[in-house]
């Protein structure tokens, strides 16, 4: 194993390695059904990457929950629901979507008590009406373009267990917020929040997202082969969701294709790409784990934090 300051630096083969003292043995039977159904992610990867995390992350929500409640006891307060809170980060088409329904989909099945529910932060973009007024509609994902209060608002509520708490709904079919529709989060005892932000720290904010947050994860990988991932997944939408025609890009889907591919490759190099070297890139050591990816989306490296 490698070292650095930060980090304990796991090569994939030694990462596998932990599985020889996991408590969690399953068959391959047993771990097909631990991905989502059309879950990309390939066998070897649950068996050698996701089993020791998911091991790893029960030592952590073990220690978080013996915490909570000797506090509670010591400070004679009555014990809460308060949610151990896991933020995947990571660049515009890395996986980050893919990776957060992987492990709420192991952790509700390896530990089937707890209630596991997943967000995506897209729910907090400003509606398109107001990114026009402001003029940021070719800043989407950029720090600006969310509503970064209302996003603290949300995980305040969730951290301090109220009951019922409404998170706005984002849609990648109409590319906006949609307007009256809200997703309702019951107290889950596990939170995945997946976004491109949950690791920046906004100037003047007293509190930063990852402070509501238990632990993190920066999904990596080189900035070329993310760009090829986000025109694959283009190139499988312009024949599929973009054919609809209530789509955003519907338009484009019944135009030459060589345009539209022009298109994406303008938006991957002026938004997405420009977003991960400013914004996404230096958010990455301040995670607990960073996955990283080569081709193939196999992983090939894990960098674990020291403290
Ligand atoms: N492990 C994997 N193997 C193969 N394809 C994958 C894997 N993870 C993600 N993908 C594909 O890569 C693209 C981006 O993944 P997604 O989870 O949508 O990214 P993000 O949420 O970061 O934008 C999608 O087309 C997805 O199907
Ligand atoms: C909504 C998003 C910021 C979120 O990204 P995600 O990681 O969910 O794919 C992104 O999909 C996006 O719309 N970016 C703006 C440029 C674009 O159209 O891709």
């Amino acid at each position: 194993m490698n070292m650095s300051r930060t980090h304990h630096i796991f090569k994939r083969e030694d990462w596998n390695a932990l599985n020889d003292h996991t408590n969690i043995s399953m068959t391959s039977e047993e771990l097909q059904t631990l991905r989502g159904l059309n879950d990309p992610t390939s066998l070897e990867d649950v068996k050698e990457v996701y089993v020791p995390l998911i091991q790893l992350l029960d030592i952590f929500i073990k220690e978080y929950e013996r915490l909570q409640s000797n506090k509670d006891l010591y400070l004679e307060i009555p014990s809460i629901e308060r949610p151990f809170v896991i933020g995947v980060a990571g660049s515009v088409a890395v996986g980050k979507s893919t990776i957060a329904r992987l492990l709420a989909n192991m952790l509700s099945q390896v530990f089937p008590d707890q209630e596991v529910d997943m967000i995506t932060t897209d729910g907090f973009l400003y509606p398109n009406k107001e990114l026009k007024k402001k003029g940021l509609m070719n800043r989407k994902g950029f720090p600006e373009s969310y509503d970064m209060k209302e996003l603290m608002s949300f995980l305040g509520k969730i951290k301090t267990g109220e009951t019922e708490v409404p998170s706005p709904v984002y849609s990648h079919e109409i590319y906006d917020i949609v307007e009256g529709e809200q997703y309702i989060l019951h107290q889950p005892d596990i939170l995945i929040v997946e976004g491109i932000n949950v690791l920046q720290s906004p100037l003047n904010e007293q509190i930063y997202i990852s402070d509501y947050f238990d632990f993190s994860i920066y999904v990596d990988a080189e900035p070329e082969l993310i760009k090829k991932w986000y025109l694959e997944r283009f190139g499988m939408l312009l024949d599929t969701a973009f054919t609809k025609p209530q789509n955003y890009y519907y338009q484009l889907a019944q135009g030459d294709r060589e345009d539209a591919f022009a298109y994406a490759h303008n938006i991957w190099k002026e938004i997405n790409f420009k977003n991960l070297k400013e914004y996404i890139m230096p958010t990455r050591k301040r995670a607990d784990l960073i996955i990283h990816k080569t081709h193939g989306h196999l992983i090939d490296q894990l960098c674990l934090k020291k403290y």
